[in-house]
């Protein structure tokens, strides 16, 4: 099945129709159905195993699905090389490290800012995202003598450098204090303001913090999707994650 044409003003960003990702016997993502809206935040969450990472690798380029559509602005994306889906305008931040611990967070958002921008416009692209992820004060730090916390914050800084219309974290409160959560929250929140963003967290109190509406994803499927309050009351969610709390 094929993505009906979708013009900007639909409002639709991002699109996936029967999106599916198998490994061998596993099917890992089955037959998504998932639109996301022109500067929505939406958070994912599911149980481990649920297909929310993988469904990020799909759309980042970095796997190719097994059958399905996904377009972005109307265009198909899907099978496409990361850095020409990047290019178009996909940002993200996983849960795998990218910093330097021996260069500066200024030098961190300005080698990002760098790759769009001329050395002149990638300072000042610098000095706004270092402002956006509220460490102007910090940024002449090295990144090796920051908390965990402040580095997620560099990696977002990183991310938002590259002006991308969508931003996909992965995970971006785990392992932080309560305080740094708080200030991740307020940092989203502000990003959201001109950019659209996809947020896979498993923190409910962080959700609640910043979504309004929560697809959650269960055996490759999305088993329910609506507003926070909805979702996590619902007891189907409830079912998936038994044994774990779900406040
Ligand atoms: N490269 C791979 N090869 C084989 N199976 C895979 C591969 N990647 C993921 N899977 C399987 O696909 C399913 C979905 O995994 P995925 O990592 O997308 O889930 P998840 O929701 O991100 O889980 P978590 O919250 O633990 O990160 C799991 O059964 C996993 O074992």
């Amino acid at each position: 099945m094929t993505i009906q044409e979708t013009t900007p003003s639909d409002g639709i960003l991002l699109q996936t129709r029967d999106l599916t990702m198998r490994f061998g016997g596993v099917v890992a993502v089955s037959e998504v159905d998932f639109t996301l809206r022109e500067l929505e935040l939406r958070c994912l969450i599911g149980p481990n195993g649920a297909g929310k990472s993988t469904f990020f690798k799909m759309l980042t380029g970095q796997l190719k699905p097994s059958t399905g559509a996904i377009a972005f602005r109307g265009a198909p994306i899907a099978g496409d090389e990361p850095h020409a889906i990047a290019r178009r305008g996909i940002g993200i931040k996983t849960q795998v490290p990218n910093v330097f611990d021996g260069l500066s967070v200024r030098e961190h958002v300005w080698l990002a800012a760098r790759r769009q921008h001329l050395d002149r416009k990638a300072r000042d692209v610098a000095d706004e995202v270092l402002a956006r992820i509220r460490m102007t004060e910090l940024a002449d730090a090295q990144v090796g003598r920051l908390s965990h916390g402040q580095r997620q914050w560099v990696e977002i800084g990183m991310v938002i450098a590259g002006d991308p219309e969508l931003i996909l974290l992965d995970e971006p409160a785990a392992g932080m204090t309560h305080d740094e959560v708080l200030r991740t929250a307020e940092i989203i929140r502000d990003i959201n303001r001109t950019k659209a963003l996809i947020v896979v967290e498993h923190d409910m109190q962080f959700i609640r913090m910043i979504a309004k509406t929560v697809t959650v994803f269960n055996q490759g499927k999305v088993l329910v999707e609506a507003g926070v309050d909805q979702v996590l009351a619902d007891q189907r969610v409830r079912d998936v994650y038994l044994g774990k709390k779900v406040h």
